[in-house]
């Protein structure tokens, strides 16, 4: 079975839409059909059928037709003009290729068969390899061919509709003028500018619609020669009214950038300059005559623009190639601020796009299919940017213009400000599908485009007045963004580039620079106003550190100076206290030798009660003699007798013992062989009585002692105390800078017996010392439990002082030890011969004879300093 053809599907883009019809005219003034009207009833016919549909294609006009057709469009709208040329197939593919009406048919019936496209045309391809056939005088029907189907069971067919003029490739270079140029060179001649933009894919034929060739000329020749024809006839012979001007560059790829080559000339390169107008500085315009000269310019320039051969065309353009035509009224004033320039036509052919499969190229040439592929879009997408501006009033313009050389050329054309003409050159060939497909669906909305704000180019002030206003504000941001290094380092940049370019590229960079900058600046902003709040707060901390600190050593110095001024009261009430707190060892060999003497004296005497009392007065008169014989020596001589030697005073009171008496004999009694000579001042220095002189310096020494009794409280708070007899002879120690009762110590030393009270914790501190003889101690401990008792009345007298003196019993004893030791039996004796009490106890025992130990120690005492002192001194004597 053979397989059935694809069914056809048409779609339909740009369907014209139908003119509101105009008041009815009166029936009887029905004016004849004209080709138009006709033309307009047959297009307006598909449309009101919905698409899609399969649509026949309308007939072929012929060019004079459709002139008539798109001047009566152009009446009635301002829309951009898209045209559309097919160009005829080359060699063979031309004879099988044949249109489906090339000629305007009369019958109505025969032209509704010729717009019925045919199975062949529409479904498989409109004949060997067509695509692409006019379906009437505004439309085409674009045909996949099969090789491109997908699903060969289902052809596809669009119909591309809305286009000024379709001009079928039978149609010649006089129609495609006739057609396309004519009405730009009347409103040309007649002040308007204009512009004619030849746009397809390469070699589809817009070199050879612009220029033709010198047997079939095209569009430029054609304008040139209608240009002085009128002109001519209008001038009449008579001096011509305006001048012209032709000036030709192109637009061609270099590197990666572009450059203007004027095509006229052999200068340099061209600049883009946006002064008052869009102008090229340095561009060659050439005042033309007639259009023999005219043609022969363009001719020449033809011959400098750039071409190459690639696969696709023999004589590929490679350049966007421009011809500006001007006309200037002669009574133009040149030096006129407001001069008129007059109207310009410009035409532009412009490179095709190519596909590099196609066209095979690489290198450099590849480069230039990309430059050229990229101005293509970048003129697109300007096009297609006003078309949504208008559609979408509050959407903003986009500035694609900026995007190349020949946009920013066309600018005021491509915004919308002046007239433009397309003519798109297609090639109906299979083979070229996708690229008539390409341009036809890339153009077709550019029909939509209108123009609704049309600077009238005769006028050149308005135009001035605006580019001037858009100059300031350019140069306005220029002012801001200028930065002297980033020019510096465009520099290079903008030796090579054009001023035009260079300043639009610049306008970029710049922006770029300035927000780069802008961040930057606000990055580091922030960085250092971070810095500066932490360097302030550990400033802060640093400086509260340091005044604590300061304040620290403030508070040690005053602290210092305290400590420092204690210690000087301490030194000078210890110097006060203490005259000679010096302690030399021959001071203390002679108080140790004294001692020793003294005990040697009472080793000696017999072992009798009586005796050892006399032996013991003796010894506290030798060691009275030996203070007096230095009395700066020392305040106290048990201060300066060592543990060792304070227990002399303790041994001398176990004399009875034999122990004792052995000890004294073995150890003191040598060293009282040696201080003979003391003894020998001791007799002599008792000329007065001891009684009397201890009653009297006992007397001195309470009344001292009362009087500095606080002050020692304090003293003493720096010395251990550690029992209340303790503290008693530091009472007596204190006031021991008196002399006489320097002999109240002796004698308290001296006193020491086996029936003494002393005190537990005295001995105790003797033990301590080590110095003493321990089994010494311990019989003395024992005894002293025994026979020590002080009575009730002593203890009172005692207790005064120890209430206020018991606080530094707990503190570490710093003193001396030694004069402790000394320090209770002075106490006792100062005790036992203060006032009333001693004359109390002397009556109460004599009274009472009582056998209490305290009593018994009473009388002893009292008789000693009463009776001894005249047995010595008798004795001595
Ligand atoms: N309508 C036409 N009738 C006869 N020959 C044509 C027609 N159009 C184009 N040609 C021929 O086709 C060839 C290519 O044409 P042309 O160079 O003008 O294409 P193009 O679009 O300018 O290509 P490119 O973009 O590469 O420059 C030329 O040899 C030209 O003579």
């Amino acid at each position: 079975m053979a397989a059935s053809p694809a069914p056809p599907t048409t779609v339909r883009r740009n369907p014209p839409r139908r003119a509101r019809p105009p008041p009815t005219p009166l029936r009887s003034a029905k004016p004849k059909p004209t080709v138009s009207t006709l033309l307009d009833e047959a297009a307006a016919a598909p449309a009101a059928a919905d698409a899609p549909s399969i649509s026949p294609p309308p007939p072929t006009p012929t060019p004079a037709s459709a002139a008539a057709l798109s001047s009566s469009s152009s009446s009635q709208d301002e829309r951009l003009k898209v045209y559309l040329r097919i160009r005829p197939l080359p060699g063979p593919e031309r004879q099988r290729c044949k249109p489906s009406s090339r000629l305007p048919n009369p019958n109505p019936k025969a032209k509704e068969q010729a717009r019925k496209p045919s199975k062949q045309q529409d479904g498989a391809g409109a004949g060997a390899g067509v695509c692409l056939v006019a379906t009437g005088a505004n439309s085409v029907a674009l045909t996949v061919p099969q090789s491109k189907l997908v699903d060969l069971k289902r052809g596809r067919t669009e119909v591309f509709d809305g286009f000024s003029a379709v001009l079928p490739p039978e149609s010649s270079q006089h129609d495609i003028f006739t057609e396309v140029m004519n009405p730009l060179v009347d409103e040309f001649l007649g002040g308007k500018s204009g512009l004619l933009v030849a746009m397809g894919p390469t070699g589809s034929g817009k070199t050879h619609t612009v220029f033709g060739t010198p047997r079939n000329p095209g569009i430029v020749p054609l304008t040139l020669q209608k240009i002085f024809n009128i002109t001519d006839e209008s001038d009449g012979g008579n001096q011509p009214t305006r001048f012209f001007s032709l000036s030709m560059f192109e637009i061609l790829c270099e590197g990666k950038g572009e450059r203007i080559l004027d095509l006229l000339s052999d200068a340099a390169d061209l600049v883009l300059q946006q002064s008052t107008s869009t102008t090229i500085k340095g561009l060659k315009e050439v005042a033309i005559s007639n259009s023999m000269d005219a043609e022969s310019l363009v001719s020449h320039g033809m011959l400098k623009r750039s071409t190459a051969a690639t696969n696709a065309n023999s004589e590929s353009s490679r350049s966007q190639c421009i011809i500006t035509i001007r006309a200037i009224p002669k009574n133009n004033d040149l030096q006129s601020e407001h001069q008129i320039s007059g109207s310009v036509l410009t035409i532009a052919d412009l490179a095709g796009a190519e596909r590099k499969k196609c066209t095979g190229n690489k290198g450099s040439r590849l480069l230039e299919s990309n430059f050229i592929n990229n101005t293509s879009m970048v003129f697109g997408l300007c096009l297609r940017a006003l078309l949504d501006h208008q559609k979408k009033q509050k959407k903003t313009l986009e500035k694609h213009f900026k995007n190349s050389l020949l946009t920013r050329y066309l600018r005021d054309y491509l915004e919308g400000r002046k007239r433009m003409t397309l003519i798109l050159n297609v090639k109906p060939g299979d083979g070229d599908y996708s690229d008539t497909s390409f341009l036809l669906r890339q153009a077709s909305p550019y029909m939509k485009i209108r123009y609704t704000s049309l600077d009238d180019s005769s006028d050149l002030v308005t135009q001035k007045r605006s580019n001037a206003s858009l100059i300031c504000q350019e140069n306005r941001k220029k002012r801001k963004v200028h930065k002297p290094e980033v020019l510096t380092a465009k520099g290079k940049d903008t030796i090579d580039k054009p001023d035009d370019i260079e300043v639009s590229e610049r306008d970029a960079f710049l922006n770029l620079e300035l927000q780069r900058v802008s961040r930057s600046e606000q990055i580091m902003k922030n960085l250092f106003r971070t810095l500066w709040a932490v360097s302030k707060q550990k400033l802060l901390e640093s400086e509260s550190a340091a005044k604590r600190t300061r304040e620290l050593l403030i508070d040690k110095d005053i602290q210092i100076i305290e400590l420092k001024k204690e210690l000087n009261d301490l030194k000078s009430r210890s110097h006060e206290k203490f005259p000679i707190a010096a302690d030399t060892p021959v001071e203390r060999s002679d108080a140790v030798t004294v001692s020793q003497a003294a005990l040697s004296s009472v080793s000696q005497s017999d072992q009798t009660e009586r005796g050892s009392s006399d032996a013991a007065l003796d010894a506290v008169h030798i060691v009275a003699q030996v203070v007096d014989k230095e009395p700066g020596s020392s305040g106290s001589c048990s201060e300066q007798i060592p543990a060792h030697d304070a227990g002399v005073a303790h041994a001398t009171s176990h004399l009875d013992h034999p122990s004792d008496r052995s000890f004294a004999e073995l150890h003191i009694l040598p060293c009282m062989k040696s201080e003979q000579a003391s003894l020998s001042q001791f007799s002599v220095c008792g000329k007065k009585a001891p009684v009397e002189q201890s009653e009297e310096a006992l007397s001195n020494n309470i009344k001292v002692e009362d009087i500095q009794h606080n002050a020692d409280i304090e003293a003493m708070k720096h010395h251990d105390c550690p029992s209340f007899s303790q503290q008693a002879i530091s009472a007596v120690v204190d006031v021991s800078s008196n002399q006489p009762f320097l002999e109240l110590q002796g004698m308290g030393a001296v006193q020491q017996n086996p029936e003494e009270p002393v005190c537990e914790s005295d001995l105790n501190d003797h033990g301590d010392s080590g110095d003493m003889l321990p089994h010494v101690l311990n019989e003395r401990e024992s005894q002293m439990e025994a026979s020590v008792v002080l009575s009730k009345d002593d203890r009172e007298a005692e207790g005064v002082r120890d209430k206020k003196e018991d606080l530094c019993a707990s503190r570490p004893c710093k003193t001396k030890k030694t004069t402790r030791r000394l320090r209770p039996v002075a106490g006792m004796m100062l005790k036992e011969f203060s006032g009333t009490e001693l004359d109390a106890a002397a009556d109460t025992k004599k009274q009472g004879g009582g056998g209490e130990a305290g009593a018994g120690r009473s009388d002893k005492l009292i008789r000693l300093l009463k009776s001894r002192p005249e047995s010595i001194m008798n004795r001595r004597s």
